[in-house]
C-alpha cells in the first residue's frame, strides 16, 4: 500500500487552488474528537484503526461513517455474513455486447446502487462493472504453494506502515514489505526514493518464488491490457497517458493481512513511480478476502462517492490474479475490507498474503523528477474530483505524507506526452497535461 490521503491543511496560491479543491473538505473537529463521537455512536467491537480508515474513505465526515457501519451491521445481522461465502451475484445475464462509444462497463454502471455492495465473483461480471480482471486458478498448484510458503516465511519481517491522516500519525492495520528485483536497486531505494513522504529503509530484493512468478504473472497482465483495451476502451484505443510499452514488473509490495480484522482502508496508489495510467498485476494467496473498488465521483457534483453510488466487492480466492487496469488509480479507490468471519487456508492458517506486482518507470527515477522547497523529490498526484482540472498529474510537496511535517506549499503542474513520458524522457512528444479543450502548452 502505497499512498494515504493525508487531509492536511495547506496554503495555496492562487494557482494552486483548484487543483487542490480535492482535499479541501473542510475539517474543523480534531481526528480524536471524531473517534470519540464514533466511538460513543457504534459498536465498540470496530477498533480505532478500522474508524481511521472508514473516516478516510468518507472524506472524515462522522456522519456518513456511522451510516455506513451501521449499514454494515445491519447487513450482517442477525447471521454474520462471512466475507468469502456472500451470495453470488452472476450478472452475466444482464451483460450486453459493447456498442459504438459505450464499453461494455458503462453500459452496466447501474448495478451499483447508492450505500449497497455488489458482491461479484466471476471475471465477466468483475471486468464488465470495475477497470479489473481476475484470474482464477492462476498459478500452477505447486508453484502457488511455494510461492505461498516462501511468503509465510517472510510475513514475520513485514512492519505495519505509518501514515498521515489529519492531525493523527496512524498505522495502516495490515503489514507490508517492500521488494525490488535488483540489489542495486534495493540499495538506491533505501536512500533516494520517497514512499508517503520517507525513505524506505527496509528495501529488500524479491526472492526466488517472487521472481519465478513474476514472469508468469508480466504475461498474463501483458495479454490482460491488450484484451481490455480492445474490448473496453472506446475505439479499442489506449487510454491518454497510458504507456504503450510492455508492462515489466520490477518491484512489488508484498501485503499479509493476519485475521479478518486487518485490513486496508480506502486509497489509490502513489503514482510517483509507476507514473500516469499505471496498471498493477495483483496476486492473492491464503485466506480469500474482499476486494473493494469504489469510483471517485468529481466533488462539483456536490455529492460524495458513498451518496451516489454503492461500492464492488470483488472475492479473491486462493491463487487469483487480479489486474488492476489503467483506469484504476486516477478514477477509483480500492480497499480490503475487514471481514467479520473467514475461512482458514489450510497452508496459511488465518493469513492472506498479496503480492502487487510494479513496473517503476527509469524515468521516473527521483534524480529526474521536480524537488520541492524541503529539498525532497516531490510526489506525483492526479486530480481527482475537481471537475475543471479532473484528470490533471501535479507534483507537490511529499510532507502531506509524513507524520510531524508540515512540509512547504510546493506545486507544479506536471507535463506529460500522450504515453505518459515526461520532457526528460527519450522519445518525449509534447506535452498533453493541460486543460481540456486547449492544445499542447504549459
Ligand atoms: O491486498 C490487496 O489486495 C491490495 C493491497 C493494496 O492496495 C496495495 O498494496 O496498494
Ligand atoms: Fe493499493
Amino acid at each position: 500500500m502505497e499512498a494515504f490521503i493525508s487531509r492536511k491543511r495547506r496554503r495555496r496560491s492562487s494557482d494552486t487552488a483548484t487543483a487542490w479543491k480535492e482535499d479541501s473538505a473542510e475539517e474543523p473537529e480534531s481526528t480524536d474528537y471524531k473517534l470519540a463521537i464514533l466511538g460513543s455512536l457504534l459498536d465498540p467491537g470496530y477498533s480505532q484503526a478500522i474508524l481511521l480508515d472508514y473516516l478516510l474513505a468518507y472524506d472524515g465526515s462522522v456522519e456518513k461513517v456511522t451510516e455506513a457501519l451501521l449499514n454494515v451491521s445491519r447487513a450482517d445481522s442477525p447471521r454474520k455474513r462471512s466475507a468469502v461465502s456472500g451470495y453470488q451475484s452472476s450478472l452475466s445475464s444482464f451483460a450486453k455486447q459493447p456498442r459504438d462509444g459505450i464499453t461494455a462497463q458503462t453500459a452496466k454502471k447501474q448495478m451499483t446502487k447508492k450505500g449497497k455492495t455488489l458482491h461479484l465473483y466471476a471475471p465477466d461480471d468483475v471486468e464488465a462493472h470495475a477497470p479489473c480482471s481476475i484470474i482464477h486458478n492462476f498459478l500452477p498448484q505447486d508453484v502457488a504453494t511455494r510461492l505461498l510458503q516462501e511468503l509465510l516465511g517472510e510475513a514475520p519481517t513485514f512492519s505495519k506502515e505509518t501514515f498521515q491522516l489529519f492531525d493523527r500519525t496512524v498505522e495502516s492495520p495490515h503489514t507490508m514489505r517492500f521488494y525490488v528485483d535488483s540489489l542495486h536497486e534495493a540499495e538506491e531505494r533505501q536512500t533516494q526514493y520517497v514512499y508517503n513522504g520517507s525513505y524506505i529503509a527496509d528495501v529488500v530484493q524479491t526472492t526466488p518464488e517472487m521472481l519465478e512468478v513474476s514472469d508468469i504473472v508480466s504475461k498474463a497482465v501483458n495479454e490482460e491490457i491488450e484484451r481490455r483495451t480492445r474490448d473496453f476502451q472506446p475505439g479499442s484505443k489506449k487510454l491518454k497517458f497510458q504507456s504503450p510499452d510492455k508492462w515489466q514488473p520490477n518491484a512489488s509490495f508484498v501485503n499479509c493481512y493476519d485475521g479478518g480484522k486487518e485490513s486496508v482502508g480506502y486509497h489509490s496508489d502513489q503514482l510517483t513511480y509507476l507514473g500516469p495510467r499505471a496498471v498493477i498485476g495483483s496476486l492473492s494467496l491464503g485466506v480469500a478476502r474482499e476486494f473493494r473498488v469504489r469510483r471517485i465521483i468529481p466533488a462539483t457534483e456536490g455529492l460524495s462517492a458513498a451518496d451516489t453510488q454503492g461500492q464492488i466487492a470483488i472475492h479473491l480466492p486462493h491463487n487469483s490474479l487480479l489486474v488492476m487496469h489503467a483506469e484504476m488509480q486516477e478514477e477509483w479507490k480500492h480497499s480490503v475490507a475487514p471481514a467479520q468471519t473467514i475461512e482458514p487456508h489450510p497452508l496459511a492458517g488465518n493469513k492472506r498474503l498479496n503480492v502487487t506486482y510494479r513496473c517503476y518507470k527509469d524515468y521516473l527515477h527521483p534524480k529526474y523528477t521536480p524537488k520541492c522547497k524541503c529539498n525532497v523529490p516531490a510526489v506525483l498526484r492526479c486530480v481527482q474530483k475537481q471537475t475543471v482540472t479532473r484528470g490533471r498529474y501535479m507534483w507537490m510537496c511529499h510532507s502531506g505524507y509524513t507524520p510531524g511535517q508540515t512540509g512547504c506549499s510546493f506545486f507544479d503542474w506536471a507535463a506529460f506526452d500522450e504515453d505518459g513520458k515526461p520532457p526528460w524522457a527519450d522519445g518525449f512528444k509534447g506535452n498533453v497535461n493541460v486543460p481540456s479543450g486547449s492544445g499542447t502548452g504549459t
